[in-house]
């Protein structure tokens, strides 16, 4: 299927009013694999003007389809959930090869997209409105009464990390045309093969002409241009915090939704199950090489089980599987990291822990892009990787008197996704969680997004606004009331 969206060129095509089209520019961007830096493709650095007619477009279609039967709206889908399942192979390879993911976590992201694209559809079509009756209110009678229905927002911009190149694209656009919204689209570059890989699964599953449309080239280029675009009526953003601020700083009057960067804690309590504590631990934070948002990036553990579990934690460590999924004969839990920028910026916060004191108990080397598992001990306030997101495989221990230290210490940082706590007693658990200023606390598990039916959100730089696929379809619609006054 790759190949009925590039040119013969190799250039990838936009998905713009139901066509594949070919840039008017001769501006293009080479995907480079990050596991043996050979060509994927490339895609086009679109023109304004060609934003511009993505943005159009999408409004034009929006107005049709808005009034399109909720249950046609599903039916599509549906198709695109059982196509992206069908395409899976295809699409794990590209994923694999564009954004380096191992071949297991590959897998589990096309087939958890597909079973969020269904989920979606199943919740729209349970979602009802409600009416009121005026009389509640002092002064008013039955005879008042407030129709609420759910109206889309008109075009939404849906823009994507490199991470989750299908699912955190799928978890914007589906709950956006579900309920009658138009897309417009832009993939993270690094990313965008497998983006457009999507679109043309949502367009072979029906979605019409003008309702999803794609926008490719450099975010430093056109995303200040998309983002502030009078067109859009929602901007719907995941990726750093850096971008997320400047989205919201330049745009205006324009709802956002955005999840950004964050620094999770895992706060070990003295009576906390070890060995389940140790294995979260780094399920949580080496997963993907750690380039996730909910990793585990920072363990605030008491002193009193402190050797204990740090021990536990450099045996499983040791015993990950690291190297490049394109060579290794099993699946590999560490990969090399995106790009060369990502690495030398995760071995100067090692190396500024290490200047500072710390204590490398595992890993703390490198190889091109592929980092070493690292472990450190000893990490303390002072040092940059107490408080900065490495997005690698790097996991500071820092050791703590007590959980209102680790408290203090947790809600210090500027970010506020998640955090878990490890302990066995609920009052304590209770104590913590509620003291936590982040989104989802997780007691007892690594921190995680999914199920993606539960709300995703982050307080402080971690975000605004709620995701999730029933909070989605809220933040992507406004209640209309329709009052009828009935003479009595
Ligand atoms: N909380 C969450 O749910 C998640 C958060 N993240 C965070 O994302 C980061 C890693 O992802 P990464 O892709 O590198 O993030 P970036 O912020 O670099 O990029 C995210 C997206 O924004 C685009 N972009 C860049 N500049 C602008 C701009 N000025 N206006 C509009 N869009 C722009 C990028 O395009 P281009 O690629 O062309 O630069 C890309 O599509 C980490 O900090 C991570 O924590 C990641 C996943 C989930
Ligand atoms: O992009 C991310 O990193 C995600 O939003 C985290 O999702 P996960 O916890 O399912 O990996």
């Amino acid at each position: 299927m790759i190949e009925l969206i590039k040119n013969e060129k190799g250039i990838f095509k936009n998905l713009i009013n139901g066509k594949w089209k070919d840039s008017t520019t001769e501006s293009t961007i080479t995907i480079l694999s990050p596991l043996d830096n050979s060509e994927l493709g490339k895609i086009n650095a679109m023109t304004r003007e060609e934003v511009d007619e993505a943005i159009e477009t999408a409004k034009i279609a929006q107005v049709v389809w808005r009034s399109t039967p909720l249950n046609e709206r599903t039916d599509i889908l549906y198709k695109a959930a059982d196509l992206l399942e069908s395409n899976l192979d295809e699409l794990v390879q590209l994923l694999i090869m564009e954004i380096g993911k191992d071949k297991n976590s590959a897998i589990s992201e096309v087939n958890r997209t597909a079973d969020f694209i269904r989920f979606t559809a199943d919740i729209a079509k349970n979602m009802g409105g409600e009416s009121i009756s005026g009389d509640n209110f002092p002064g008013y009678k039955r005879n008042k009464v407030s129709i609420v229905t759910r109206e889309p927002l008109g075009v939404i911009l849906a823009i994507s990390p490199f991470n989750y190149p299908v699912n955190l694209a799928a978890s914007k656009i589906a709950p956006a045309i579900v309920t009658g919204n138009s897309v417009v689209f832009k993939p993270a570059t690094q990313g965008a093969l497998s983006g457009l890989y999507l679109a043309k699964i949502f367009e072979m599953a029906g979605v019409p002409a003008g309702i999803l449309n794609t926008v490719t080239g450099r975010g430093s280029e056109i995303g200040d241009y998309i983002v502030t675009h009078k067109g859009i009526n929602f901007v719907n953003f995941t990726g750093s915090t850096e971008v997320g601020h400047r989205i919201s700083n330049i745009t205006s009057m324009v709802p956002l939704l955005m999840e950004l960067g964050g620094k999770d804690a895992a706060i070990v309590l003295k009576d906390a199950d070890l060995d389940l504590t140790a294995k979260n631990i780094v399920a949580g934070a080496y997963s993907y090489s750690g380039q996730r948002c909910t990793a585990v990036k920072r363990v605030l553990v008491v002193n009193e089980v402190a050797d204990q579990l740090v021990e536990k934690v450099k045996i499983l460590v040791e015993q990950l599987k690291v190297g490049n999924p394109l060579t290794s004969k099993d699946n590999v839990d560490i990969v090399p990291l995106i790009n060369s920028k990502a690495a030398d910026f995760v071995m100067e916060l090692i190396q500024d822990a290490i200047e500072k004191g710390a204590k490398v108990l595992s890993g703390g080397t490198r190889k091109e892009n592929l980092i070493q598992p690292t472990l450190m001990d000893n990490v303390t306030v002072d040092m940059r990787l107490a408080w900065e997101e490495p997005f690698g495989p790097v996991l500071p221990i820092i050791r703590v008197k007590d959980a209102d230290e680790a408290i203090i210490i947790a809600n210090q940082s500027e970010y506020g996704l998640q955090s878990s706590v490890f302990t066995q007693n609920i009052n304590d658990a209770f104590y913590v969680a509620d003291k936590l200023e982040v989104g989802t606390v997780q007691v007892n598990n690594k921190t995680e997004r999914g199920p993606d039916h539960f709300p995703f959100l982050g307080v402080k730089s971690s975000g605004v606004g709620t995701q999730g696929i029933r909070y989605s379809i809220e933040a992507m619609t406004r209640p209309k009331a329709t009052v009828i006054n009935i003479t009595q």
